[in-house]
């Protein structure tokens, strides 16, 4: 199963621990296609610049199975790729902190009312509890 993580970049780094988690996780599940900066480093990192990151990332979404996205964070690039992945058909996790204060985009929130649950999820969690969430959600989808 080929597992495209996203998390936000230039939308601020300030989770980069949890999304480091999350990632690490997900590797139990399947292979994981996401930045490989999941570091201080933004798209300075890569050659090519702004394009080749954009070509790589909706390459990586299109042969993702599933799509998990820490969503705390608001980023317009994780958004952009939420959209995008609904117009492909994946299959989605969004994972999101009530703790941090931050209210969750109307768009992102509702957008599940839109399409089944086992198409379209978001879970409020708090970050001790993250990987018993990815647990649960992985166990349920290898069952469907
Ligand atoms: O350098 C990058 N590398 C990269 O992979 N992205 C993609 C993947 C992330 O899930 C998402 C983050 O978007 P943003 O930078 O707007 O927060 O966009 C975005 C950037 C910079 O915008």
């Amino acid at each position: 199963m080929n597992i495209y993580f996203c998390g936000s970049i230039r939308g601020g780094r300030q989770d980069m621990e949890i999304y480091q988690k999350i990632a690490k996780k997900l590797q139990n599940y399947g292979q994981v296609l996401s930045h490989d900066d999941i570091s201080e480093k933004g798209v300075e990192a890569v050659p090519g610049g702004d394009e080749a990151v954009y070509d790589r990332e909706m390459e990586w979404l299109a042969q993702s199975d599933v799509v998990v996205a820490e969503v705390t964070q608001p980023s317009f690039g994780v958004g952009y790729e939420i959209g995008q992945a609904m117009a492909l058909k994946k299959r989605i996790l969004c994972l999101f902190r009530p703790s941090s204060g931050k209210v969750l985009s109307a768009m992102i929130q509702r957008a599940k009312g839109k399409l089944g649950s086992s198409i379209f999820q978001v879970q409020d969690y708090e970050e001790e509890e993250v990987e018993v969430v990815l647990e649960n959600y992985f166990g349920e989808f290898t069952k469907n």
